[in-house]
């Protein structure tokens, strides 16, 4: 892996973003942001806005969904990401979890754990043992279930164990799509205490969420995108006092009242 650029230094960097797939269908365009090293950053959109395509486009997988980069691009540190090669991005330290908690469900939670660094040269068992401690340590009851098979886990124990599995690859920088989709409020709150655990141990965070509230107390930046282009940006704090986002991201009403 690369040497790490500075805390605070932007680390992720998105510059003038076109993403399309197959010939016409234009799905990003001119996006820019930076994640610094060590960073929590926001990214939230209604349906369709291109959030979870511009999260492929770092992670490398946008040619498994047949899209593709038109134009700008798309660096960690000095490394040039395709948007094709999520080997390329794992090794640059960029671990992408994808919405739906996909997990393997016949192996079992040891197994997909061991799935997690795969791709990355071959590592020594003790650096094995290590990334998966700490996997143990944040997720005490994938501990308790190591030889279960991953499809008996609830909904709640399958998105920690998809977190589980992508920091297995030790990652500088970890892109979430939607890891609260689903959760009964109880393990919402566990996956958000997980995540700024995550970036108390150093670990930078895109965090692509629905749930507007628990992203922006989680981020120090986020983004808004609407129909493919960045609307709004800012501090966290700021943007969850801007009228558009309390409205249409944190269900206020027009008199600054809760929606029912
Ligand atoms: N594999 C694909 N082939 C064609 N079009 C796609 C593909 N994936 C996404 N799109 C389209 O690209 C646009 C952006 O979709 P994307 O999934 O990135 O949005 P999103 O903000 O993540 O939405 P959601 O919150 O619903 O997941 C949408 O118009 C969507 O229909």
């Amino acid at each position: 892996m690369p040497a790490a650029p500075p805390d605070g230094e932007p680390a992720l960097h998105v510059e003038s973003l076109d993403v399309t797939y197959g010939r016409a269908l234009s799905a990003l365009r001119s996006v820019s942001l930076t994640v610094p090293h060590g960073g929590v950053v926001a990214l939230l959109g209604a349906n369709g806005a291109g959030k979870t395509t511009l999260l492929r486009a770092v992670s490398g997988t946008l040619r498994l969904h047949r899209g593709a980069i038109t134009a700008g691009r798309v660096r960690y540190g000095d490394t040039v990401l395709d948007g094709r090669d999520p080997v390329a991005a794992v090794r640059a330290g960029v671990v992408q979890v994808p919405e739906g908690r996909r997990v393997f469900a016949g192996l079992t939670v040891d197994e997909n754990l061991r799935a997690g660094g795969l791709g990355l040269s071959r590592r020594a068992p003790a650096q094995v043992r290590q990334a998966r401690d700490r996997v143990f340590a944040l997720f005490p009851r994938l501990a308790e279930r190591t030889h279960q098979a991953a499809g008996l886990l609830s909904g709640g124990e399958q998105q920690m164990l998809a977190i589980g599995r992508a920091l297995m690859a030790a990652p500088r920088l970890l892109l979430l799509d939607e890891p609260s989709l689903g959760l009964a409020p109880q393990m919402v709150h566990r996956i958000a205490e997980v995540i700024r655990e995550i970036h108390t141990q150093g670990t930078a965070v895109l965090l692509v969420e629905q749930n507007a509230g628990m992203a922006l107390s989680l981020a120090d930046h986020a983004h808004v995108l609407e129909v493919g282009e960045i609307g709004l940006s800012g501090p966290a704090g700021e943007l969850a006092r801007t009228d558009a986002v309390r409205r249409l991201y944190l269900g206020e009403t027009a008199d600054g009242q809760g929606a029912a």
